[in-house]
């Protein structure tokens, strides 16, 4: 083994046994996350939490409400004045809940890990004399994972700049180097018909559930067409309001998935067919929007 290696390993286990005494808060910190879900870009008491906990912690700068108003940044710099290059370290917390089943996806423990790992890096860097590099922290709360795209929001205003890598941990019920997630379009389908009385007058309407079902169904044939790896899956969100008033609103709400944003426009074509052919067999308006960018979730395969 190397020298450099051998020094790695060392920093590796003083880094961890420096997480093993700050178990306790970095408990408390997850667990009073996961009791309080907030939903994407709300996520106002993990913001304070994560805010308080960095501020409590010893040689940090934390600037709360970064860019976002539930984003925060904690920054660590090496004593002295270092010369050349200091490489910037950047640790991601994500905090937001998913509606109705609170902190599933774990997003609490990513929060957890990601200041564990970065306070872990911090005490070893500071007690080690004569390291051949000089390292700064940066510890960036990521909003709104679950919808919309919070760190896109932050890359747009330039918030990773002047970091060198970024490293982040998912909970899984795996080991695995990276998450079996796929680049995404979000898309809300709107239909427009016309309501009337469903036994007395069905044929003065224009029935914007039925838009909203063969739109169901069309993407669901599609799928025997997609590649293996796309993904289509989505909600009806509304489907009316009465069984006997004819729908005049519907609404769906999909997500359209490629392994990367290459190619999304393909798969983003052969979903519209499949939206608009829905408005033309029901004779109703049909509105998209988008409500997010297109995000890319495909991971560093090297787990480097
Ligand atoms: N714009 C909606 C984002 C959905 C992101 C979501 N992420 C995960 O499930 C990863 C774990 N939090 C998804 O990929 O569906």
């Amino acid at each position: 083994m190397g020298e450099n290696s051998e020094l790695l390993v060392d920093l590796k286990h003083k880094l961890c046994s420096s997480i093993d005494q700050s178990a306790e808060k970095l408990r408390m910190l997850s667990r009073d996350i996961w009791s309080c879900p907030e939903l994407a870009y709300h996520e106002h008491k993990a913001h304070d939490r994560l805010v308080e906990f960095f501020t409590q912690e010893t040689g940090w700068k934390v600037d709360s409400h970064f860019k976002l108003q539930t984003a925060f940044r904690a920054t660590w710099e090496p004593s002295g004045n270092p010369q050349g290059h200091v490489i910037n370290v950047g640790f991601l917390c994500e905090y937001d809940a998913l509606p109705g089943i609170g902190h599933a996806c774990g997003h609490n423990l990513i929060a957890e890990v990601g200041a564990a790992a970065a306070v872990g890096l911090k005490d070893v860097l500071e007690k080690t004399q004569n390291l051949p590099i000089h390292v700064q922290v940066t510890v960036l709360g990521t909003p709104a994972e679950e919808d919309g795209g919070g760190k896109i929001d932050l890359i747009n205003e330039r918030a990773f700049e002047g970091m060198d890598v970024v490293f982040m941990a998912h909970p899984s019920k795996e080991d695995a180097l990276y998450l079996p997630c796929v680049a995404e379009h979000d898309v809300t389908i709107k239909y427009h018909g016309k309501a009337s009385h469903a036994s007395a007058y069905p044929w003065e309407g224009v029935n914007a559930l039925d838009a909203a079902v063969l739109c169901y169904n069309n993407l669901s044939v599609l799928r025997q067409q997609m590649k293996p790896d796309w993904r289509v899956h989505g909600i009806i969100k509304h489907g009316g309001v009465k069984p006997n008033i004819i729908p005049a609103y519907t609404e769906l709400e999909y997500y359209l998935r490629t392994p990367t944003r290459a190619e999304l426009p393909v798969l983003k074509e052969k979903a519209a067919r499949c939206f608009r052919s829905a408005a033309e067999a029901t004779g109703c308006q049909v509105k998209r929007s988008q409500h997010s960018n297109d995000s890319n979730f495909t991971g560093d395969r090297r787990g480097v």
